[in-house]
């Protein structure tokens, strides 16, 4: 039976879902999504909705190492909103509580009402609620008593501030809320402010933790409290280039010229303050004990800063000379005179020797793995193994005791002796985790322990083996839409980006020239053979597309270096493929992106069948005889014809 109250409650929900609210009454709004957008029935409340223990914990693996630094804020802020009633509630971005501390002795009432552990609270599902209207809105907001969708909630008042990432993306969202409250919607001003609060202050902690191998700028406008209180945070490398921004930073700051986007990322720091970096040095030199300098901005704006230091400090910024005389021959040799490849190499030689894991990101046949190769060699670790795991190419029944290894008597038959899994085996050198993104979810959460404790537990172990290594991941796909898509674990994919390379396509490299040179060079010394191209043929390599990248152009010189006659290599010499018209570099852009979109398909399944041509025919539904043309289309090989 409806009391009165709600019966009232349901008459004016409608009654204002009818008339419609303008946009600046964010309740009235969200009323109107909820009929329209989610098919919500005013006039049936329901109970909230508490998902089950399995999926609860999927939803706080997706963001364990965030639980971690939360839960210190909320236990902090717990102790002084307990005491007038309040529970507290950590939501993922989908709106269910991942965490919750309240009393125990109402544990039956809290659970009813959904102040608990995995209650759902997004809008679609909770309607107009603090923590689901506060998704949508992604500002601190208040749903006191009536202003709740269902009736069920209306004896509740509930406050919600978003938390966003260290990237700036949105990550959930902190709650405060009580089961009785006086009426008056000004009660909740207080608590509103303290869930503001804590939450930047989460948020914070968690952007310190993240860039703890970082430079961080703090900024207040006092003087006397930046210590403890840094309203804007800015993470900075040796360069001064700024690679994350805190939500104050990105609230308050513009550079000063040149725009009002907004993007801060991948700007100096001398662009934002007029001071410029020497400025920043003298702060970070003098720590935490001397004066404080004021930096002002374009607008005006003046702040005091302090530096928290890495907590391994990086090698002091070079200057460009000395820069470039500190690059290895390793990475050198990876590129000709082409910008995007020289910026790399100059951003992969400061990276040499620094605890960071790595993320290298290329399409399929980029060079990943061989950038991964020259940085190991460039490295201190460079007597140490050197190990590249394929994540696509080991049947998933086999990557966990392939990476973990196994105790004797962990299996029977074949592999009843125990092995060293490849993460041992690459102890005190560099691990290479090629297509990190084809790693199946359980391992992922495997993985993120053997990166965070740095010790792993053999499959059948009682003991975990420490193991010290540099992790290089590599992806030819978009791990965040990955993350997005619930595949790919966001937490690991901050642990292995410590810093993420870019190798460019071939089509867009200018040193093309430089490349042919040197794979010719290498290609002719391994046949036992050397040959020069002809102009003809020369420029028919110039001007293709290479959708397969520099293995396509490796394979194609190797062909083409086996069959050419008498020292020349000529057009004949060059698959079809090249000459013709579809595939020139300068129409690389629809049609060669489908081409490449193909290219990648292909040799993905490949890979998952390990090369096996029948079973990608089967995977992809086309014949065994289209496989073997397209893969001489695109210049895949399997390794052990490489
Ligand atoms: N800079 C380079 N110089 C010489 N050869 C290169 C270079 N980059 C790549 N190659 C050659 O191209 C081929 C593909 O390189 P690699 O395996 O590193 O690519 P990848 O991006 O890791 O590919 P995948 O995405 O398929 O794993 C290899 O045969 C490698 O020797």
């Amino acid at each position: 039976m409806l009391a009165q109250s709600q019966r009232e409650h349901i008459d004016h929900v409608l009654a204002v879902s009818q008339t419609g609210a303008p946009p600046s009454d964010r309740i009235g709004s969200s009323w109107v999504r909820c009929i329209r957008d989610y098919g919500l029935d005013p006039c049936r409340p329901t109970r909230a909705h508490i998902i089950e223990h399995a999926r609860l914990r999927e939803h706080q693996d997706h963001i364990e190492e965030f639980l971690g630094v939360a839960r210190t804020g909320m236990e902090q802020l717990y102790k002084r909103m307990a005491g007038i009633g309040y529970v507290l509630l950590l939501t993922d971005a989908h709106g269910i509580a991942v965490d919750f501390i309240g009393n125990d002795a109402w544990a039956r009432e809290l659970k009813q009402s959904g102040l608990y552990l995995g209650a759902d609270w997004s809008e679609a599902r909770a309607g107009t609620c603090a923590v689901g209207t506060c998704i949508v809105e992604k500002t601190p907001i208040t749903v006191h008593h009536a202003d709740h969708f269902d009736a069920t909630h209306i004896s509740l008042t509930c406050n919600a501030a978003p938390l966003f990432d260290p990237t700036g993306d949105f990550l959930g969202v902190l709650d405060v809320s009580a089961l009785t409250s006086p009426s008056p919607r000004d009660s909740q001003h207080l608590a509103l402010q303290m869930t503001t609060m804590f939450a930047q202050m989460v948020e914070d902690a968690n952007f310190l933790r993240y860039f703890r191998d970082r430079w961080v700028l703090r900024l207040g406008s006092a003087w006397s409290m930046v210590d403890v209180s840094g309203e804007i945070m800015l993470a900075f490398d040796a360069d001064g280039v700024i690679v994350g921004t805190n939500s104050g930073a990105r609230k308050s700051l513009r550079p000063l010229r040149g725009g009002n986007d907004g993007a801060l990322v991948g700007r100096t720091l001398g662009e934002i303050f007029r001071e410029g970096m020497d400025s920043i040095w003298r702060i970070a030199r003098a720590g935490f004990t001397a004066d404080r300098t004021a930096l002002s901005t374009g607008s005006g704006e003046v702040y005091y800063g302090t530096v928290v230091q890495p907590r391994i400090a990086p090698r002091a910024a070079r200057s460009t000379e000395t820069e470039a005389a500190a690059r290895a021959p390793a990475l050198e040799r990876l590129a000709g005179d082409d910008p995007q490849m020289q910026r790399l190499i100059a951003q992969a030689s400061r990276l040499v020797n620094r605890p960071v894991n790595i993320l290298v990101h290329g399409e399929t046949g980029t060079g990943k793995e061989v950038l991964a190769k020259a940085l190991h060699e460039s490295s201190e670790r460079a007597a140490k193994p050197f190990v590249a795991v394929n994540c696509a190419a080991i049947p998933e029944s086999l990557i966990e005791s392939e990476l973990f290894g196994y105790t004797a008597g962990t299996f029977t038959g074949g592999r009843s002796k125990g092995m060293r899994g490849l993460i041992q085996q690459a102890d005190g050198g560099t691990l290479l985790l090629d297509e990190i993104g084809d790693m199946p979810l359980h391992l992922q959460t495997r993985l993120l322990r053997v990166l965070a404790e740095r010790e792993i537990l053999p499959l059948g172990a009682e003991k975990p083996i420490p193991v010290n290594l540099t992790v290089v991941a590599a992806s030819h796909r978009d791990l965040r839409k990955l993350i997005a898509e619930g595949s790919f674990r966001e937490d690991l994919y901050y642990r292995l980006c410590g810093a993420i390379l870019y190798l460019p396509p071939l089509r867009e490299r200018r040193d093309l020239d430089y490349l042919i040179e040197r794979l010719l060079a290498a290609e002719g010394s391994e046949l036992g053979t050397n040959a020069t191209l002809d102009l003809r043929a020369r420029h028919a390599l110039l001007d293709y597309s290479w959708p397969g990248n520099v293995r396509q152009l490796r394979n194609v010189l190797r062909f083409a270096l086996a069959v050419c006659d008498g020292g020349t290599i000529t057009t004949d010499d060059l698959p079809a493929e090249l000459m013709s018209a579809d595939h020139r570099a300068p129409a690389a852009t629809e049609g060669s992106e489908a081409t490449r979109g193909e290219a990648a398909e292909l040799e993905a399944a490949l890979r998952r069948q390990r090369w096996n041509v029948t079973a990608a025919a089967v995977e992809l539904g086309i014949a065994r005889a289209t496989v073997y043309r397209q893969m001489k289309r695109f210049g895949i090989v399997p390794p052990n014809q490489l």
